[in-house]
């Protein structure tokens, strides 16, 4: 169990270490439209799982839909810091 704090941090780590087989490095290496494209793609399989499917598989569509987003945060150079501040 972690939270988005703290897998923001594990990911920022990634980016920082680049280790090998990391999907995430993968992922940022792939650029900010692909990081885009990800994050759409997981939001579609979020409203349908909310229209369609049980509560858990709902559950990991958003968790899949807040790592995407982490990706292209990360990507991008945003910090949760960035994002809080307008919450
Ligand atoms: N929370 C996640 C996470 N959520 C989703 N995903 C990735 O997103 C995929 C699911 O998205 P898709 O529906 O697009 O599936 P897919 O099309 O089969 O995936 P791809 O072939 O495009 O990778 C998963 O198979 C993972 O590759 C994640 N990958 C990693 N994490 C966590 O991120 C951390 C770092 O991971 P690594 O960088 O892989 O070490 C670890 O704590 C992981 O648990």
């Amino acid at each position: 169990m972690k939270t988005f704090d703290e897998l923001f941090a594990e990911l920022a780590e990634r980016a920082r270490t680049r280790p090998a087989g990391s999907g995430t490095v993968a992922a940022l290496d792939a650029g900010v439209h692909a990081q885009g494209k990800k994050v759409l793609e997981e939001a579609g399989e979020v409203w349908i799982a909310a229209e369609h499917e049980s509560d858990d598989r709902l559950a990991e569509e958003i968790s899949q839909l807040l790592y995407r987003v982490q990706v292209l945060m990360l990507g991008r150079g945003v910090t949760t810091e960035d994002v809080y501040r307008y919450l």
